[in-house]
């Protein structure tokens, strides 16, 4: 992706009509398919100071795509009457600089920390093995793997790199399941069991959390289940997947 920066500076009685303008022409920009997003921002010391940043796929495709497509003529119409008030208008490439802060509690701190997850495995797999479709996979595994998965489950809600670091990390967690041929009535039953487990240990029941959570164990589980058939050639190496809140962050009133 490409950033597209442009700082205007407009007239104070020009400011209302402009980001009205705006509003009408983002209907282009959003309909565009070589737009990833866009946002228009104005000044809190300067008010007639905007900054529009919009996301490319690539600079030829806001150049010759976007400029030469079927889109382009409606947005151009819409913010004509400002093009002499611009300051800046530059691509920028993004570095590796770039991350979220914290506002937002990860999954790992709202489920309660890798306390809770250890108490979820553990749960979990005590009643896998006094369960007769899921025991036969299972009678052999390690003590410690309830810990392990907990660990895992951690790093992946982006808590501590602990199976990363202690562990081996993806490498090690695909070789698990090499060859285990999971049938698909044996993966519902995996999903349903630590659904109970995270009731009977109380996991956050906000739907925010519950449905981030079982999205990644939906994911997580049809992948197990295809790298685990006969014929399945995965990579054995891949970067650690990570599962942030999605569309639905934690819902946190705010005091007033
Ligand atoms: C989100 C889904 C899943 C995750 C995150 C997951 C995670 C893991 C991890 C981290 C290990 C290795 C633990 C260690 O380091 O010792 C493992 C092993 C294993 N997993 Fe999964 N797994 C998932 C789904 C499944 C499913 C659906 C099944 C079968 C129904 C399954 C069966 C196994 C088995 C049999 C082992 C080896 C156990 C042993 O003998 O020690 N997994 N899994």
């Amino acid at each position: 992706m490409i950033v597209e920066y442009i700082r205007y500076s407009v007239d104070p009685a020009e400011a209302e009509e402009f980001e009205a303008a705006y509003a009408r022409a983002s209907a282009s920009l959003a309909a565009a398919p070589q737009c990833v997003d866009y946002e228009l921002s104005r000044c809190v010391e300067e008010p007639t100071s905007y900054i529009l940043r919009i996301g490319w796929t690539s600079a030829d495709d806001h150049l010759q795509g976007f400029r030469g497509g079927e889109h382009f003529p409606a947005f151009f119409a819409e913010i004509k009457p400002y093009v002499r008030r611009i300051e800046e208008m530059r691509h920028y490439e993004q570095t590796a600089v770039r991350g979220a802060g914290s506002s937002v509690p990860t999954m790992y701190e709202w489920a309660g920390g890798g306390e809770a997850l250890e108490r979820l495995t553990e749960v979990f797999y005590t009643n896998v093995l006094k369960d007769d479709l899921l025991r036969p996979l299972f009678e052999h595994m390690a003590p410690d793997h309830p810990k392990w998965v907990a660990i895992w489950l951690g790093e992946v809600f982006r808590g501590p790199e602990r199976y990363s670091g202690e562990r081996g990390g993806y490498h090690h967690m695909v070789r698990q399941h090499l060859g285990k041929a999971i049938a698909e009535p044996q993966r519902r039953r995996w999903v349903a069991l630590l659904m109970d487990a995270a009731d009977e240990v109380g996991l956050p029941d906000d739907p925010e959390f519950r449905a981030a959570f079982t999205s990644y164990i939906e994911w997580g589980t049809r992948i197990a289940l295809a790298n685990s058939q006969p014929d399945a050639k995965p990579p054995l190496e891949a970067p650690m997947p990570h599962w942030d809140w999605g569309v639905a962050p934690p819902y946190v009133p705010s005091d007033s």
